[in-house]
């Protein structure tokens, strides 16, 4: 999660983008998501900069004016003349070359595209001579001061203990921004070290594609929450993420089997991988794999237990559907030992095929085992 201050820059940008737009929604509506890269379709149409200076004094950028590259280098270091010509409610931006690579996009104004560098300057330049609408650009500036403190923007913050805080943005000065913790503590830090923070209707999600922000303190977080209630299972997309909760959780038997089996429940669970692969199988004709990985003691072989039980009950248990599942007490009392992570531990590696005919009953069954790679845990 070391970022460059560009690129968390740029995240706090899109969450500045996002916030303003929601805003503009009806308010039972989520909020919009954040461009991403590979997702051409959800890219919002245009973006906004960064406000990094509320200051609202100065009418024009302090400094010598320059001509060409050398105006876009001393905006680009000096935030203030930046924003004031370029803020978040600015019509026209200036395109930075060096933005990071998550944001290959630059700003469009409304009906006018900065294509090359000497028209982005001498729009500048001509923004500059303005008077009239650095007057607008004060007000704008002040507005989007008020938007960021009205809103109470939340953001995760990365504090010198190594630890991810949440907090609310007060005000953002230059390339520090003053924090408000829920120790009720008013913090100053770099904008580096933050990250934008989901807002709170979209606290506990069952997918993680649903998050705005898909950055590392927002997805722990998710993750945690759940975890905390006791909701062991989440998705990302068509992956399944299990935590192992060291305990019996009444998440298992025949009724979630036939609650998964009528589609009754969506939530995100092991029978609901099962059955999806079981069904695609149905449905093409072809053989689907189910591929289960974690460090030691994360529940690889439980949760392998678990779809094989969903599976096999779906064929009805017969007495060779049973077999196979006794097959796992005759392996672990061979190849499993206690370690340091697990007490029990599989030592060996595990590829379980199990067979079915055209009507989906089971027909067969391969296990191959093999030794796991030397310092393994
Ligand atoms: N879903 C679960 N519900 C309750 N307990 C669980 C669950 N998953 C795992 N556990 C507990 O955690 C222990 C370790 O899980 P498991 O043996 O499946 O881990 P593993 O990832 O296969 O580890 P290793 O790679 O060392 O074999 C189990 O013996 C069980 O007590």
């Amino acid at each position: 999660m070391d970022s460059g201050t560009m690129s968390l820059r740029s995240s706090l940008e899109e969450m500045l983008d996002s916030l303003r737009r929601r805003g503009e929604q009806p308010k039972d509506l989520p909020p919009a998501l954040p461009a991403r890269p590979n997702a051409r379709g959800r890219l919002p149409s245009a973006r906004r900069s960064l406000p990094v200076d509320f200051r609202i004094e100065s009418k024009t950028p302090k400094g010598p004016k320059k001509k060409g590259g050398e105006i876009e280098d001393w905006i680009l270091k000096n935030g203030e003349g930046a924003i004031f010509k370029n803020g978040i409610f600015g019509r026209k931006r200036i395109r930075a070359e060096n933005l990071p690579e998550e944001s290959p996009y630059f700003e469009m104004a409304e009906g006018n595209r900065f294509e090359g560098r000497d028209e982005k300057v001498d729009d500048l330049e001509s923004q500059t001579a303005s008077t009239s609408s650095a007057g607008r650009s004060d007000e704008k500036m002040k507005n989007a001061a008020d938007y960021v403190l009205k809103k109470e923007l939340r953001a995760w913050c990365w504090l010198p203990t190594g630890k991810w805080e949440l907090g609310k943005v007060q005000s953002i000065s230059g390339n520090n921004a003053r924090i408000l913790l829920s120790d009720a503590k008013v913090l100053t830090v770099a904008v580096e070290n933050l990250s934008p923070a989901n807002p709170v209707m979209l606290d506990n999600v069952d997918d993680l594609i649903k998050l705005s922000y898909l950055n590392e303190p927002s997805v722990l977080h998710n993750l945690n929450q759940r975890y905390s209630h006791d909701m062991i299972y989440t998705k990302a997309g068509r992956i399944l993420i299990a935590f192992n909760p060291f305990k019996d959780i009444p998440l298992y038997g025949n009724d979630y089997m036939v609650a998964y089996k009528q589609k009754t429940s969506d939530s995100p669970h092991v029978y609901a991988v099962a059955d999806t692969a079981f069904s695609e199988m149905m449905r093409d004709g072809t053989s689907q794999s189910i591929v289960i990985s974690g460090e030691s003691g994360a529940g690889k072989t439980e949760t392998a237990k678990f779809a094989m039980q969903y599976l096999v009950a779906g064929c009805g248990g017969s007495e060779m559907e049973c077999e196979i599942l006794q097959t796992s007490c005759i392996l672990e009392a061979f190849g499993n030992a206690k370690t340091c992570r697990n007490d029990n531990s599989s030592r060996f590696g595990k590829l379980i095929e199990l067979h079915f005919n055209p009507s989906g009953r089971i027909c067969g069954a391969k296990i191959e085992t093999c030794k796991l790679s030397p310092g393994t845990n």
